[in-house]
């Protein structure tokens, strides 16, 4: 064992994901992974986040035996990867760049072919199974359509479909609400939740900090390759201050206040002006505005997000292209 091995956290029972040293260069040069030890607890909803380039999709290729890495290991379901890929991918629904679909076939017909070409899948309970998996998803009333006449949202809810039509121990989505409308989003959220519900662990990635907020119960950062933090969701954003914020017609003035009371990192957006809170009582801060003659709406200390605990954490704005 060398050092730096040695020096790695030992894999936690019962994880589902265990990666450690995970890295990958590809071939042109590109460091994309960079020495990754990540672990994903058994049951949880745990979100892999990072801005676009991040690395999240060359990690899941990883996990899923698709590419190899440069270094490091990778277990799921306990067994190393992409070695043990036979019998560990069967326990696992994937979703990765979009769902491979036949746009000429129905969204059912869709199924019925993908599940045909599972040589575990039993033919006599195929219809169930498409039909328990499509209404899962929302798509019963659409099964008679062309998947070419689909949405993106309604393909991406076909594609997962195909991946609900076994039972699985782990699912991986990579972005699986990237381009759906507000609807779309909130069924496969309350999906996702669902699944979770029936003992599942669901591995997905976004790089919507809200939408991680909303249903995963353990979150990953990265950036630029390499793992910022990870652990329980209320955790990570527990390890972030808050945000003092001040509504104010007055927001100059109020601005020159918090900067006088010491207040960092102060901004100033429409009728509010937010601050890292000082390290002294607020009330003196409040009482310090008020004497300025600044007219206080409303004062308080906003909840810490978990986009704050990313930007104090890397010192970068979070960036939500696409
Ligand atoms: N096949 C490849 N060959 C060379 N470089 C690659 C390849 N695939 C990805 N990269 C690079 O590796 C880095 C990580 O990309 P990756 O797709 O894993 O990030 P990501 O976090 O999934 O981003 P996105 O959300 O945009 O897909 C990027 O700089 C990307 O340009």
């Amino acid at each position: 064992m060398d050092a730096a091995s040695a020096a790695r956290p030992p894999e936690p029972e019962g994880a589902v994901i265990a990666t450690r040293g995970l890295t990958k260069r590809y071939r042109g040069g590109q460091l994309a992974v960079d020495g990754l030890d990540l672990t994903v607890p058994a049951g949880s909803v745990f979100g892999f986040l990072g801005p676009n380039g991040s690395g999240k999709t060359t990690t899941i290729r990883m996990l899923m035996g698709l590419i190899t890495p440069t270094s490091g290991t990778a277990r799921v379901l306990g067994s190393p990867m992409p070695g043990a890929g036979r019998t560990v991918l069967p326990h696992v629904g994937a979703l990765i760049e979009g769902p491979a679909l036949y746009g000429h076939l129905h969204g059912r017909d869709n199924l019925l072919r993908y599940d045909a070409a599972d040589p575990t899948a039993d033919p006599r309970t195929r219809r169930a199974r498409v039909g328990a998996a499509l209404d899962r998803v929302g798509l019963t009333a659409a099964a008679g359509k062309k998947a070419k006449a689909y949405s993106l949202g309604m393909k991406q809810r076909l594609g997962i479909a195909c991946a609900l039509l076994q039972p699985r121990r782990l699912l991986v989505l990579d972005e699986p609400t990237n381009g759906l409308d507000p609807q779309g989003m909130r069924e496969i959220r309350s999906l996702v939740r669902e699944l979770a519900s029936d003992g599942t662990t669901v591995f997905l990635s976004s790089h919507l900090l809200d939408e991680i907020e909303q249903v995963c119960t353990h979150a990953a950062v990265m950036a630029r390759g390499r793992l910022v933090t990870q652990g329980a969701v209320a955790d990570l954003a527990a390890g972030a201050r808050g945000r003092l914020t001040v509504t104010t017609p007055d927001t100059a003035e109020a601005a020159g206040v918090l900067k006088d009371q010491g207040a960092a990192d102060v901004v100033t957006d429409g009728d509010q002006v937010t601050a890292e809170p000082p390290a002294r009582d607020l009330a003196e801060v409040n009482a310090a505005l008020v004497a300025a003659g600044v007219r206080v709406r409303g004062f308080g200390v906003r909840r810490a997000s978990l986009e704050d605990a990313f930007v104090a954490l890397t010192g970068e704005g979070f960036d939500v292209a696409g």
